[in-house]
């Protein structure tokens, strides 16, 4: 069985974009900036947003975090990003989410500047992934792409099951992988018949949001896994597959922790490090 190390994969990028942004500073450029707002106090957030301040201070890009009670009006928050997508320092702005109940998410990631949106997340991008054209990916899903890619494991002419739609991992990862030549399949809480679908599939993605949803009877010998589950439980932070039992089957699986989460990290540096070239050019 391959472990896909997305710690030890997501710090090589890391390194290989320290040197670059060196190289850009070095050249007399101003240093990349992220703004990452953060809404609330939910504790996963506040983990999730610290990992992405200290990842960001690694590499060389600035960050600057924002956070802001629950208690904050739809407005104040449409005025921050408003303000953010004026200034010429912050290349990438990131809203953490979910949002607390009151705040309209979707009307926020629409306010957010397409060309500095490095989450993926506004229409225009997600539009322009649909169509296979350049433009900011959803740092999870490419996240992933890239940890098969670095792994050698293509997933062009094989069968791919995606289990879950949401819109920040489901949907965006069904499109890469098509665009990546996987003959795909979406299965979700409605699908007849899951096992028959996932036992199918030569490469597996969860992202069902259940701690062990998928367990080694659904999936076939030989099979890719990858986890994009993070569940915290009594034994700790569990992913969407039963690990212990696939990892004997399967040709290759990603760890949780330790696999997709830290290349969704690994990614928003890269979205934010393209931003920012984007943004010297103009
Ligand atoms: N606007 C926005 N963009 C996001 O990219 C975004 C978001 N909102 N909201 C929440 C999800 C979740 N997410 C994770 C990032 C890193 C880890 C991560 O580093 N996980 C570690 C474990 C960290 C831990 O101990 O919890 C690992 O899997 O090894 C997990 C999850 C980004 N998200």
């Amino acid at each position: 069985m391959i472990l896909l190390d997305g710690k030890k994969t997501s710090l090589e990028i890391r390194q290989e974009l320290k040197e670059k942004i060196k190289a850009y500073m070095a050249k007399g450029h101003r240093a990349p900036g992220l703004a990452v707002i953060l809404v609330g106090d939910d504790p996963a957030s506040q983990v999730y947003v610290r990992n992405k301040e200290k990842a960001c201070a690694d590499v060389g890009i600035v960050s600057k975090s924002f956070r802001l009670s629950a208690d904050i009006s739809q407005q104040e928050l449409e005025s921050l990003i408003q303000k953010l997508n004026k200034e010429s320092e912050i290349d990438g702005i990131l809203l953490q989410l979910p949002l607390p109940k009151g705040l309209d998410s979707q009307r926020c990631l629409e306010l957010i500047s397409p060309d500095k949106d490095v989450d993926g997340f506004h229409p225009q991008n997600v539009g322009k992934l649909m169509l296979g054209l350049p433009g900011f990916r959803s740092c999870t899903p490419a996240g992933i792409m890239t940890l098969l890619q670095r792994y050698n494991l293509d997933p062009a002419g094989k069968k791919a099951v995606v289990i879950g739609r949401s819109n920040i991992v489901g949907k965006p990862l069904a499109l890469l992988l098509l665009q990546a030549n996987a003959t795909v399949t979406v299965c979700h809480s409605r699908t007849k018949d899951l096992t028959k679908e996932v036992l199918d599939a030569d490469f597996v993605f969860a992202a069902v949001g259940r701690a062990k949803f998928v367990k080694a009877d659904m999936v076939k010998p030989g099979a890719v896994i990858v986890d994009v589950g993070i569940n915290r439980t009594e034994q700790g932070l569990v992913g969407d597959c039963d690990f212990e039992a696939l990892k004997e089957k399967a040709l290759a699986i990603t760890p949780v922790p330790g696999g997709v989460g830290p290349m969704t990290i690994a990614q928003l540096l890269v979205n934010t490090f393209g931003a920012y070239k984007q943004h010297l050019d103009l």
